[in-house]
């Protein structure tokens, strides 16, 4: 039984894996270090991933690196079309661990050999987008909805390739999960706007709505929400619960690669879900008092627990420099609903209550 296996036999209702799991290390190092033996285009998503073949049946999610790390998300693209970013997943992987959440699938960033690990092991539709450009590099640009065309290829820098490995979820087949539209959706519209962003009464319907109205989903949301505040993340439309579990289970942390774009832009609008709930959980709140009062800030934290990876350092100096003053703003919000508390609701909770 491979690492992945074992890995996903021991998911459970409330977190993906344990506090301190050795047995995440051996799959990281699995992913970044075993021999590929398959490649296959992931279909489905808007940008290209790639379905990673190890021996044992042991599967990855790759998405290859597009940009330097120093590129920010061009400033006329909306989220939902800003390029994925593969150190977006690596290092929301590690924040996930750190924040104590657990339910994000481990990631690890690898360099292959674009043509001993890549063109050798494609075949059909994939091989056939495969090139030599003017420059003499290799490179291929898979089908997909956005981005997969000769102008937009993915090339060899002369022929190796960074990108991040996320350790696969268990087959649906075996551990079906359902999907949730999350209510904070953006409207993935040009003009339009959605109707959280015009109605400052909306958690207070949400609250009515199961299964918001009772267990941990709705403090969920809010961890969610912090997440996603914390990596600068506008791209969270849905999330999925592994439906063995019920409903109340914790919302997988799935598709990162849009956050880590804008380091010197704080996007207040991600917070939303906790400031118009004014809502958080106990042991959310506990974990960024602990990062803002130290010793250890979050940037620090994130930065130690990546530079083991493969491809560090993973992020550019001024997201981590963002992690401690988006630490700063939430705190403040926090504060800021306790002393208007004029609401039925505590505004921190624990999962009991
Ligand atoms: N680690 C994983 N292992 C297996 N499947 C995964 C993993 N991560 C994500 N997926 C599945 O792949 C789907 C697409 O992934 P992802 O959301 O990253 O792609 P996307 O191109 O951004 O799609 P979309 O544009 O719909 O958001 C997800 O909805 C999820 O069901
Ligand atoms: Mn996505």
């Amino acid at each position: 039984m491979s690492h992945l296996d074992l890995f996903q036999l021991r998911i459970s209702k409330y977190e993906l894996y344990k506090r301190d799991d050795q047995l995440v290390d051996d799959l990281l190092r699995d992913m970044a270090t075993e021999r590929i033996v398959h490649i296959s285009q992931k279909d489905g998503g808007t940008q290209i991933k790639l379905i990673i073949d190890y021996p044992n049946n042991m599967q990855a999610l790759f998405k290859p690196m597009r940009f330097p790390r120093e590129q920010q998300t061009l400033p006329n693209h909306f989220y939902f079309t800003d390029f994925e970013r593969h150190t977006a997943e690596i290092a929301s992987f590690h924040l996930d661990r750190l924040l104590g959440f657990r339910r994000a699938m481990p990631v690890t960033g690898r360099i292959l050999n674009m043509t001993t690990e890549l063109y050798a092991l494609a075949d059909g539709d994939l091989l056939k987008t495969f090139f030599v450009s003017p420059s003499n590099n290799l490179c291929f640009h898979g089908k997909c909805s956005y981005y997969c065309d000769t102008a937009h290829a993915i090339c060899g820098n002369p022929d190796t390739l960074e990108g991040s490995f996320a350790a696969f979820l268990p087959a649906k087949e075996m551990a079906p999960r359902k999907v949730w539209r999350h209510p904070w959706r953006r409207s993935y519209h040009k003009r339009r706007k959605a109707q959280w962003e015009q109605d400052s009464d909306y958690c207070t319907m949400v609250r009515d709505i199961p299964p918001y109205d009772s267990g941990r989903r709705l403090l969920d949301l809010m961890d969610m929400s912090v997440f996603d505040f914390l990596t600068g993340n506008m791209d969270r439309h849905h999330y999925e619960t592994f439906k063995v579990f019920g409903n109340d289970t914790f919302p997988l942390h799935l598709d990162h690669g849009r956050g880590f774009g804008k380091p010197f832009q704080d996007e207040l609008s991600i917070l939303a879900p906790v400031l118009q709930c004014c809502l958080l959980r106990q042991s959310t709140l506990a974990t960024l008092l602990k990062f803002h009062n130290g010793p250890k800030k979050l940037s620090e934290a994130l930065k130690e627990s990546m530079s083991t990876d493969p491809v560090a350092p993973v992020l550019w100096e001024p997201h981590l420099t963002a992690l401690d003053r988006r630490v700063k703003i939430i705190l403040q919000g926090i504060r800021d609903c306790i002393a208007k508390d004029d609401t039925l609701e505590p505004v921190i909770q624990n999962d009991a209550s």
